[in-house]
């Protein structure tokens, strides 16, 4: 993928993950490929299995890629060894889904919060207290609460709690894996709210991971839309919820964005299930519930066009 712009802080190139089962093989991560812009969101969408959460892992190397690049700040991270992987933990954090199981119940949170500042570097005490007590008065907490233990809070505060302990460090990036869907719906927006101040704060980027399309329209710069491993339409957020094209796309988008009076959008519904990454169906594969398909769909791959500046689909009808 073409990057014409700069303050590219992460290019994904290609990247393939396959996981060898018993005799088949799960195509989780199929070729896909994206940037992320210094202090900017790009948002991953689409349904179950199609392989965001695969994504997030590899980005914070948790998995490794059977093939393809992740490169951060030009270089690869899969090369990364000693002091410059402990260097990479503390550059890229993660924000977890769920507050209850994410933060660990006999820690106190100032140690929490303060985890990825200590892992990397000596730190006195004073310098610990003080960026904890900085950080956590940053996030809408008190700094005594930092000798509070996470049972202690209510789920939008123990979210606010990762949130403070993933800035901590002073990342460059942060990988958000749903992080408002496990919370009382009356607080999403508190902390998408927080989650988009701090990252002009700090001028961090992030990946959000989301299949609530309202919560990445608020916060994400650029959304690419997965479906079983692949990329098949990425633009600007704005641009991407105006104008989808891909049939998945503007299916995923009429199943679950009320139309707007004023717009008049193909409602397309979308039939059966995802197929089985193991063995996924030739040509594009959508087609099999793709109500456009055509003779060509079956068979040939659809490669990735630029169809308006910076919006990207594969799909034969373009
Ligand atoms: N360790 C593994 N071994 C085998 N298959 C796996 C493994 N991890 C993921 N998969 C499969 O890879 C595909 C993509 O999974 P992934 O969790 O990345 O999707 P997802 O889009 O994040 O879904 P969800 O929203 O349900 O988490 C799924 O079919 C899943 O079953």
């Amino acid at each position: 993928m073409s990057v014409d712009t700069g303050n590219v802080i992460l290019e994904v190139e290609d990247l393939h993950t396959y996981f060898f089962n018993r005799g088949s093989t799960v195509k989780a991560v199929d070729g896909v490929s994206f940037f992320l812009r210094e202090g900017e969101t790009l948002g991953i969408v689409g349904e179950s299995g199609c392989g965001k959460t695969t994504t997030s892992k590899l980005l914070l190397r948790l998995e490794t890629p059977t093939d393809g690049e992740i490169l951060l700040d030009g270089k690869n991270i899969q090369n990364f060894r000693g002091s410059e992987l402990q260097d990479y933990r503390t550059t890229v954090q993660a924000v977890f889904q769920d507050p209850w199981s994410s933060l660990s119940p006999r820690m106190r949170v100032r140690d929490i919060v303060a985890e990825p500042l200590v892992v990397n570097r000596q730190v006195s005490h004073q310098e610990r207290d003080d960026r904890v007590a900085e950080v956590m008065s940053q996030v809408g907490l008190h700094a005594e609460q930092a000798n509070n233990y996470p049972h202690e809070f209510s789920g939008g505060q123990r979210q606010r709690i990762a949130v403070a302990s993933a800035l901590a460090s002073y990342p460059k990036m942060i990988v958000l894996d749903e992080p408002v869907s496990a919370l009382d719906v009356s607080i999403r927006a508190q902390i998408m709210n927080l989650l988009v101040d701090l990252q002009a704060e700090y001028n961090v980027s992030y990946l959000l991971i989301a299949h609530n399309l309202a919560t990445v329209r608020y916060m994400a710069h650029q959304t690419a839309v997965m479906y079983l491993g692949q990329i098949v339409e990425y633009a600007e957020t704005e641009e991407l919820y105006q104008n989808p094209l891909h049939p998945y796309t503007k299916a995923l988008f009429s199943a679950a964005l009320p139309s707007h009076p004023d717009l008049v959008r193909e409602e397309i519904v979308l039939t059966g299930e995802v197929p089985s990454p193991i063995n996924p169906p030739s040509g594009c594969r959508f087609h099999p519930r793709c109500p456009f398909a055509m003779d060509q769909c079956s068979v040939d791959i659809p490669v990735d066009k630029e169809v308006a500046p910076g919006h990207r689909v594969s799909c034969h009808l373009y």
